[in-house]
C-alpha cells in the first residue's frame, strides 16, 4: 500500500525549558520540555511536591513562568489565553461551587458566566453535561449535600458545558473513594473515546496505567521521562523467571549464558537478563536449558509495571505520602 509521509500533527501542549522559581526561591519546575500528542490521555505523574500543579498553572496562564515557553493548542501561553482558554476545559484544585445552590443551578451559573454561551440553549447544555457525568438524578440536590466524588463530577460537568479540544484535570481522583475513582476514570475514557485530549495529573501509578496512553514522570521539578505508557514500562526490562524442578542446573546454565543476580525460591529461578545489543534471544536461552536436561515448566519475563520503571528511573520508591 502506497502512503505518503505522515502528516505532522501539532501537539496540544508543548513546553520548552519551562521553569518556575517562586518568590521565596523555591525552584518548583526546572527546564521542562513536555510534548502532549493530540488524542492522547496523558498522565502527568509525580509524587506530591514534584511540580505538577505549578506546571498546570503555567499552562493555563494562571501564573507566569520564570523562563521558558509553553504552547497550548499551538498558541503561546499566557499571552494567547483569551483565545486558547475557551477551547480548554480545566479542573484545578477542586471546583468552586455554591453549596446553597443545586448541582443544576451551579452549572447554570457557570454557563451564564460564559459570554459565548447562548442563553436559549442553556437548559439543554446543562442537562447534557449533568447526564454525561452521571449526575442527572442528583441535579436538584444542593451541592453542599454532594459527596466529594459528586462535587468532582459537577466540576467536570462545568468543564464539559462547551465542546473542548483539551481537558486539563489536576488530580481528578484525589480524595475519592474507590467507587468515585472508578467513575472518574470511566468518564475520562469516554471523553477520550470521543476525541478529546485529556491531560491529567496524578500521584497514583496504577491510575495512570489504567487510563493513560502516554505519561510523563516528574520528580523534584524535573522531567525524568515521557512517552507511551507501554514504552515507559518496557524501557525497564522484566526479570527472567524459570519454573523448574532442576533449579541448581538451571542456575548453572543461566549463569553460563550471562544471566546475573540469580535467585532461587522453591521451584522458581529468577535473574537479570544480560544487557547488550542485540539483547539475548529468549528462545536460545530456553533451548540451552532444555539441552542441559533442565525440565522447564514455565519460562518468561516478569511483567514490569510503571512503578518498576519509576523506581528504576529514580532509584527510589514512589512516595505518595509526600
Ligand atoms: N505559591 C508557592 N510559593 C512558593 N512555593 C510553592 C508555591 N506553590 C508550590 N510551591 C512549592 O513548589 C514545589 C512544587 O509544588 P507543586 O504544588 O507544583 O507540586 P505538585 O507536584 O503539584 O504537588 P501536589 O500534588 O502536592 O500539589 C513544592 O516544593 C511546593 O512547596
Amino acid at each position: 500500500m502506497a502512503s505518503g509521509p505522515e502528516p505532522v500533527i501539532e501537539p496540544v501542549i508543548e513546553t520548552r525549558g519551562l521553569t518556575k522559581r517562586y518568590r521565596g526561591g523555591q525552584l518548583a519546575v526546572d527546564g521542562l520540555d513536555l510534548v502532549v500528542p493530540r488524542g492522547s490521555v496523558f498522565g502527568f505523574l509525580g509524587p506530591n511536591g514534584s511540580g505538577k500543579t505549578t506546571t498546570i498553572r503555567m499552562l493555563m496562564g494562571l501564573i507566569e513562568p520564570t523562563s521558558g515557553e509553553a504552547r497550548v493548542l499551538g498558541e503561546p501561553m499566557p499571552r494567547a489565553g483569551g483565545r486558547v482558554l475557551p477551547r480548554v476545559g480545566a479542573l484545578i484544585e477542586g471546583p468552586a461551587l455554591y453549596g446553597f445552590l443545586s448541582g443544576r443551578d451551579n452549572l447554570v451559573r457557570y454557563d451564564a458566566a460564559d459570554p459565548t454561551a447562548d442563553p436559549r440553549t442553556r437548559a439543554a447544555r446543562v442537562a447534557d453535561a449533568l447526564d454525561r457525568v452521571g449526575l442527572a438524578g442528583a441535579a436538584g440536590k444542593k451541592a453542599r449535600a454532594y459527596s466529594l466524588g459528586m462535587k468532582q463530577r459537577l466540576g467536570l460537568a462545568a468543564a464539559l458545558l462547551q465542546p473542548r479540544e483539551l481537558l486539563v484535570l489536576d488530580e481528578p481522583t484525589n480524595g475519592l473513594d474507590p467507587q468515585g475513582m472508578r467513575e472518574i476514570r470511566a468518564l475520562v475514557r469516554g471523553l477520550a473515546a470521543g476525541g478529546t485530549t485529556v491531560f491529567l495529573s496524578s500521584h497514583l501509578l496504577d491510575e495512570i496505567e489504567q487510563v493513560c496512553s502516554h505519561a510523563a514522570v516528574m520528580a523534584r521539578g524535573r522531567l525524568l521521562t515521557q512517552g507511551t505508557v507501554a514504552d515507559l514500562a518496557s524501557s525497564t526490562r522484566g526479570r527472567l523467571a524459570v519454573t523448574t524442578p532442576d533449579t541448581a542446573d538451571a542456575v548453572r546454565v543461566l549463569k553460563e549464558h550471562g544471566v546475573n543476580d540469580l535467585a532461587v525460591a522453591d521451584d522458581r529461578v529468577t535473574g537479570e537478563l544480560p544487557t547488550g545489543t542485540p539483547p539475548p534471544d529468549l528462545a536460545d536461552l530456553n533451548a540451552a536449558l532444555v539441552r542441559a536436561d533442565v525440565r522447564v515448566r514455565s519460562f518468561g519475563t516478569e511483567r514490569v509495571s510503571l512503578e518498576d520503571a519509576f523506581v528504576a528511573l529514580t532509584g527510589e520508591g514512589f512516595d505518595v505520602a509526600g
